[in-house]
């Protein structure tokens, strides 16, 4: 469905450019949800938001193909990639409060979409609307309502209704969940994968919560510092993780079966992405970085269940994960 390589993404800067994404490789089947993890700042969004087209002015796009059923979507003109979009690629912009306009009832925004994009009646679109909110599990007539009046999850609901109203094969979805309660994020997850399932959608779920990963998403590729360090099946790359960066965000994210208290965070921060060091980019936060992390790049090597990860160590991995979950080991 979507097949992203070598894809790589620079910000023009006064201070020169920030290398956000550096030849990320990935690819999205059919009917499944992909996440995109990593701390802020590891080049989450330029990664979806150059899929979708949306880049900054200051952006360049090298690298790719980034193909999306066989089409390259980083050479399209502005012509072909809006008849694209909403269509067969929708986006659901980081926060709910970005795509419902506050000075729009909702319904009427869901109503554009169809009219101006689907070429819908108005009187069809009003059908179309009122079955899109019965579909996320909003009341028909809130598609009255102004976005204030709707509370964060609800905002969220809508802005996923808006993004299925053309039938779109592949969403990009942007920290659907991130403001919103414990309780309200698997509301909204579970409306997001109830329809996936139901209309063998492919999605992009961006998060930097590995616990979001785990409840709602088959595949999952870990990213640091605009590159990507580890990818693969949801259950193997969080159960036996061959990548260290992917063992700390394990560590750091409250799940169902840990105590709060046990968080381990990940010292220091992420690169500057101005000058990001020269061999494994994450070598400077690692506890188990040698000499040659820090000489050279590792490769992202798979392995033949499609798990892959770029850390020199990970065949070592099974015998750093319980060292990893030590909060010792992360201590400086
Ligand atoms: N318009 C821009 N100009 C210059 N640098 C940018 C621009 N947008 C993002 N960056 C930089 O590119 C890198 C990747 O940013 P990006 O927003 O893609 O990361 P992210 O993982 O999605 O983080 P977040 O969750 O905070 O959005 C960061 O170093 C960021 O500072």
């Amino acid at each position: 469905m979507l097949s992203i390589r070598d894809l790589t993404v620079r910000y023009r800067t006064s201070q020169g450019p920030v290398h956000a994404v550096d030849s990320a490789s990935f690819s999205v089947p059919r009917g499944e949800v992909v996440g995109l993890v990593g701390e802020s700042g590891c080049g989450k969004t330029t990664v979806a938001r150059a899929v979708m087209g949306v880049v900054p002015r200051t952006a360049d796009i090298l690298g790719g193909p980034v193909l999306f059923e066989g089409r390259d979507l980083i050479r399209l003109s502005e012509r072909e990639r809006r008849a694209l979009r909403w269509k067969e690629m929708a986006f659901i912009p980081q926060t709910a409060m970005n795509a419902l306009d506050p000075v729009y009832r909702v319904g009427r925004q869901i109503e554009e979409v169809l009219v101006e994009r689907g070429g819908r009646s108005r009187s069809q679109a009003r059908a179309r609307a009122e079955e899109l909110f019965a579909l996320v599990g909003i009341d028909a007539r809130r598609l009255d309502d102004y976005p204030h009046q709707f509370s964060g999850g609800m905002k969220q609901r809508a802005s996923i209704a808006m993004a299925l109203a053309l039938e779109p094969k592949l969403v990009l979805a942007d920290e659907p969940v991130t403001a919103l309660d414990v309780i309200v994020q698997r509301q909204v997850l579970d409306v997001l994968k109830e329809l996936q399932a139901r209309l063998r959608l492919s999605v992009v779920l961006v998060t930097h919560d590995i616990s979001v990963v785990a409840y709602a998403c088959d595949r999952v590729v870990v990213m640091y510092a605009g590159r990507v360090v580890e990818s693969g099946r949801v259950g193997d790359v969080l159960e036996r993780p061959r990548h260290p960066y992917t063992m700390g965000l394990n560590n750091a994210f409250p799940d169902l079966e840990r105590a709060a208290g046990e968080l381990v965070p990940i010292e220091g921060s992420p690169p500057n992405l101005l000058d990001p060091p020269k061999g494994c980019r994450f070598a400077p936060r690692c506890p188990f970085a040698e000499a040659r992390c820090v000489a050279e790049e590792p490769p992202l090597r798979t392995e033949v269940d499609g798990h892959a990860a770029a850390c020199w160590r990970s065949d070592e991995a099974a015998a750093l994960r319980p060292l990893a979950g030590e909060a010792a080991t992360w201590r400086r």
